[in-house]
């Protein structure tokens, strides 16, 4: 399963708003069309909207090359610097808070100031330009398959030496949100981590929250764990306290979208109140995310900008009419759950939250596992 596919230049998404009852391909053609994707979350998860971005930046570049005139943007990396800045801008806005975005397009700006300062052709910059942004989707999956082991082998390693589980006991982990093959380029991060147990026979059962509006859990999430054959649960997002109360969960791993130089992460709405009931019933919490989701720029959590969503979007619900009729092909319905005269000023629809440093017991990258030592803030450095 994986959110992108490419053919040389071609490019390639799986619909995931239609997801996971119609799979549609849809093509990108333009770094617009990538824009779109992003911004209407057809595609969704921060590594898969940064190689998405980058992807379409070397498509709309490699065509430039085979044009014949090629354009005169093409001519110096000065040109190619001004004429595709703007381009990049744009890309940048389509969602603010995940910063591997942002992280992406800094990569691509410097090889055109590489290119300036070693006195490139605009041609050779443009090759450059390409290769670095190809680079950014295809070193997710070998960065995924690293940190799902780090943090699987560190989690383990804590719960059997302070005596909650016994050698080779499996375990079982809650998560939020989608952070599988269609949120990045492949394995993916915490649900990367949930695999690589259930590949090494420690997973009891991975249960996961709906992830309400979008419903990444019930509709992705679901696609996946189910397609991987791993033993799960899905659970409403309101019904978290209850499960810590009545099953034994013994970590949660969530992914991020952006964290800060404190340690404070932003993730998918309704992973700060995973971490508060986390902290209440002693379950350790793990963020598991690439090195560039980390953000040094970012001081802490509050300057971290959050996404809210058109209102409307918190009162739809995607799905398939039910009970299925027999004989008739599933196509997706949209319904309006809320009163047709609620107004859209009564809605409240941020996508992400942060969680404080205080609340994670650890970060992974694939870098390695930053243990908070028990205060507010966790140091990064060793990772970056
Ligand atoms: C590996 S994906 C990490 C995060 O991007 C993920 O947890 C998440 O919050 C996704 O939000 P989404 O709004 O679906 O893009």
């Amino acid at each position: 399963m994986t959110s992108i596919r490419t053919n040389g230049d071609e490019i390639e998404i799986v619909d995931q708003l239609l997801l996971p009852h119609v799979v549609r391909w849809v093509p990108v053609l333009t770094p617009e069309d990538a824009y779109d994707a992003i911004k209407s979350m057809k595609i969704r998860g921060a590594p898969a909207i940064a190689s998405l971005a980058a992807l379409s930046i070397a498509r709309y570049i490699s065509l430039a090359l085979s044009a014949s005139p090629p354009p005169s943007w093409l001519s110096t990396p000065a040109a190619l610097s001004s004429h595709l800045s703007p381009i990049l801008d744009h890309l940048l806005t389509s969602r603010p808070t995940a910063v591997n975005l942002s992280q992406a397009i800094t990569r691509i700006r410097s090889v055109f100031s590489k290119g300036e300062a070693q006195l490139l052709s605009g041609g050779d910059t443009a090759l450059a330009v390409i290769a670095e942004s190809r680079a950014v989707a295809d070193e997710d999956v070998g960065r995924n398959k690293a940190m799902s082991r780090l943090g699987a082998e560190w989690v383990l390693a804590m719960l059997e030496a302070e005596g909650t589980v016994a050698p080779g006991e499996p375990i079982n982990v809650l998560t939020v949100c989608n952070t599988g093959s269609l949120a990045t380029s492949g394995y993916g991060t915490a649900l990367g981590l949930i695999t690589h147990l259930h590949e090494q026979g420690r997973l009891g059962r991975a249960f996961y929250t709906q992830s309400a509006p979008y419903h990444q859990g019930t509709r992705l999430t679901a696609l996946e764990l189910l397609t991987l054959g791993v033993p799960s649960t899905m659970l409403c997002d309101t019904m978290v306290g209850s499960l810590m109360q009545h099953f034994k969960v013994h970590a949660v791993a969530v992914g991020a979208d952006r964290v800060a130089k404190n340690g404070d992460t932003a993730n998918k709405i309704g992973t700060y109140n995973a971490a508060v009931l986390a902290k209440r019933h002693g379950v350790p919490f793990l963020v598991v995310a690439p090195v560039s989701t980390l953000d040094p720029k970012t001081p802490s959590g509050k300057e971290i900008p959050i996404e809210h969503r058109p209102p409307m979007e918190a009162v739809l619900a995607r799905g398939v009419a039910y009970p299925p009729k027999e004989g008739v092909e599933a196509e997706q319905v949209v319904v309006q759950i809320a009163p047709p005269n609620l107004s859209l000023e009564g809605i409240y629809n941020p996508s992400f939250d942060v969680t404080p440093a205080e609340l994670i017991t650890a970060i992974v990258t694939e870098n390695g596992v930053v243990e908070n030592k028990g205060g507010e803030v966790i140091d990064l450095s060793s990772v970056l």
